[in-house]
């Protein structure tokens, strides 16, 4: 029965190249010689290899039209800064489109995130993160349908942080008009873009009056330009309260914030929509380039032992399909993903409760296909 899961346009999890916003548009063409898109593809570490793995074989058998070329980001350090090796740079630049593994970052010590330095490098300055309940797969809520846009580039996460004597630090978040006004714009366009009437911006901006503040000052500006758009402020403590006390309350909803409270909210609602961050994917959306990953972690805990859910990075290819305009591949790959899933506990990973490992749910997947 699941098989007939209609993907219409307005229950389409992500965005179709039709619906897309103005903003961020894939401009990218087919090799002539082949008719195929080549993407740059990174595995990341811990469970990355394998869910990547997953994402091959299921595109190899849906007949996707995509070359993948690997792309090592391995820290390089220049000037003192991380970096990543101008190979993986010119691949990304030169495809304008990448898949991405979870790459791990050391805790205190060693190279700065390369999650982070991807999307400084590219300019990847909106994180969407949509967390949607499965058809067939009963989670504490039915029918969750929530999308954060998380600005993606400066926040809690500018990495300027010092000593300013033994025992006191000071970590700086820097918010600026410029990055506020890209992700902010570009909530209201999705909005729009995907019919729903309302963009919250969620802040704390009785504490952090100047940084917030201005957060909030900016979409205010914006507003203007959004008549049809309703938007509405809501501080970040009532918001957590609020969702998950009614999540359904969101559903009309885009909410957008600063860095750090997209990456706490979004994972919140992995756990509302569907209990496990092994579900969530995500689009970091540049002008020119976009990243898609899942919005987990490298798992270290369960990496090497065939446990992990592909979901989360399989979605977000199916977005990143979506992204390119190949939505009829999208759509005949969420619809196995998501069939699979509500086939009951042999089709689910042990995340969700169920009996099946990453490879059995793969060729799973790709029986449905
Ligand atoms: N965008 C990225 O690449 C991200 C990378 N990280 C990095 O990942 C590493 C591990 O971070 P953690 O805080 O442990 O978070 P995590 O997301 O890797 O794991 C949290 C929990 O969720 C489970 N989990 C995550 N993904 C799963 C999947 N696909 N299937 C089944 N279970 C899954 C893990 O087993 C663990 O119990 C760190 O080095 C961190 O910096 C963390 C978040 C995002
Ligand atoms: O880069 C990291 O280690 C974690 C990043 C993260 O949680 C995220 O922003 O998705």
């Amino acid at each position: 029965m699941f098989r007939n899961i209609i993907l219409r346009n307005t229950t389409r999890r992500f965005l179709s190249v039709k619906n897309q916003p103005s903003i961020g548009k894939f401009t990218g063409k087919p090799n002539p010689s082949t008719g195929k898109f080549t993407v740059s593809f990174i595995e990341g570490d811990g469970i990355g290899p394998e869910i990547s793995q997953s994402v091959k074989q299921i595109f190899d058998a849906a007949k996707v039209p995509i070359d993948w070329e690997p792309c090592d980001v391995s820290p390089l350090f220049i000037n003192g800064l991380t970096t990543i090796p101008e190979p993986a740079v010119q691949s990304i630049n030169k495809n304008l489109v990448a898949l991405k593994g979870p790459l791990a970052t050391p805790i205190g010590k060693g190279h700065r995130s390369l999650n982070l330095t991807l999307r400084k490098t590219f300019g990847l300055f909106a994180n969407v993160r949509p967390a949607k309940s499965i058809e067939g797969f009963k989670t504490i809520y039915d029918n969750v349908d929530l999308v954060i846009i998380r600005e993606n580039t400066e926040g809690e996460y500018s990495g300027i942080e010092h000593v300013v004597t033994p025992g006191v630090v000071q970590s700086i978040k820097l918010i600026t008009r410029d990055a506020s006004e890209r992700v902010i714009r570009y909530a209201y366009e999705y909005a729009r873009a995907i019919g729903r009437p309302r963009v919250i911006v969620v802040h704390k901006s009785t504490i952090q009056r100047l940084a917030d503040g201005l957060f909030v000052d900016v979409a205010k500006e914006l507003s203007q330009e959004y008549p049809d758009i309703q938007l509405e402020t809501e501080l970040i403590d009532n918001t957590v309260l609020n969702v998950v006390s009614n999540p359904s309350s969101y559903s009309n909803a885009v909410s957008v914030c600063p860095n750090l409270y997209g990456d706490i909210l979004s994972d919140l609602n992995s756990g509302l929509s569907a209990g496990s961050l092994g579900l969530t994917p995500s689009a970091n959306i540049g002008h020119e380039v976009s990243i898609f990953e899942a919005v987990h972690g490298s798992a270290p805990d369960i990496a090497g032992q065939n446990k992990a859910n592909p979901t989360a990075l399989l979605l977000s290819s199916v977005m990143m399909l979506n992204h390119m305009g190949l939505n009829n591949h999208a759509d005949k790959i969420e619809k196995a993903v998501l069939s699979t899933i509500a086939s009951g506990p042999e089709g689910r990973t042990g995340d969700l409760a169920g009996k099946a490992t990453t490879s059995s749910f793969t060729d799973a997947v790709i029986g449905r296909l």
